[in-house]
């Protein structure tokens, strides 16, 4: 499994759950890579009874950088002849609210391209309805509803955005054309796309940094929101191991 977060306090947040801290300035031989790696890392993190072979690398920020680096990361595995079974975009995120609070973590039933697309007279218009690509991804059912059983998360949909949202006006045009949203982040998209591309299973799990709204930057718990993906992962673990070996 390919573990995909932004930056490196997520993806340390995600390896410590699985007691893996990285060691060094790339943390590498814990099978922990700092960016997409030309080759995978030999390093398999244990985890609870079983063996995972689990890497988490940190793809960077926005939907194409995101992109570029897990697909590089999936075609490297590929080339090994060891391909992953399965992508995970995790991280940090925005919660609408009242339904995502602060702290909470929410597992994404589907991943959608908010704002790609053309604005016309009539409003935004998305780039399915202009006729050409697809603005969402759908990750496996059951595995989200496993896993959002696992880990006490709601689960709806999780909007890829490249401008964080600063504005109640913006946050409620988001809600109006999106109902379902619960969460919005910058990557989960662009994970998706390169995890499609292999035919590859794909999964967005965002732990709840600050309101999607007006900007107040001060106000995000990013701390917070980083162990409470620390403690996401350690419970969806053993879920994404047993679905791994049974339902593929
Ligand atoms: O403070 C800023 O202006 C700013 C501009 C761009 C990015 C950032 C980040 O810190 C984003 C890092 C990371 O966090 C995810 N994230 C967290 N909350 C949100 C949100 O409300 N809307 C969109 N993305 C969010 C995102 O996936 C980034 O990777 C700060």
């Amino acid at each position: 499994m390919l573990v995909a977060t932004a930056v490196s306090v997520e993806r340390d947040a995600v390896a410590r759950a699985c007691g893996a801290l990285p060691t060094g300035s790339d943390g590498e031989a814990l099978g922990v890579v700092g960016r997409a790696h030309p080759f995978r890392p030999s390093g398999t993190t244990a985890h609870g009874g079983g063996a995972l072979d689990l890497q988490v690398i940190a793809a960077g920020v926005g939907p194409a950088l995101a992109a570029a680096s897990t697909a590089s990361a999936l075609t490297a595995a590929v080339l090994q002849g060891d391909p992953y079974d399965l992508v995970v975009s995790a991280g940090i995120g925005g919660g609408f609210q009242p339904e995502a609070s602060v702290g909470s973590l929410v597992v994404a039933d589907e991943i959608v391209a908010a704002d790609l697309g053309a604005e016309t007279d009539d409003g935004f218009v998305s780039v399915t309805e202009l006729g050409f690509g697809t603005v969402r991804h759908q990750p496996p059912e059951d595995l989200v509803r496993l896993v959002g059983d696992a880990v006490g998360a709601r689960t709806g949909a999780v909007l890829t955005v490249s401008t964080v949202t600063g504005t109640a006006e913006r946050a409620r045009a988001l809600r109006e054309r999106h109902p379902t949203a619960l969460a919005e982040a910058m990557e989960g998209f662009g994970v998706a796309e390169a995890a499609a591309a292999h035919g590859v299973p794909v999964l967005e799990v965002r732990a709840i940094s600050n309101p999607v709204g007006p900007r107040d930057r001060a106000a995000w718990r990013i701390p917070d929101a980083l162990a409470a993906l620390t403690e996401g992962f350690g419970k969806l673990l053993p879920v994404l191991e047993s679905w791994n070996r049974h339902d593929q």
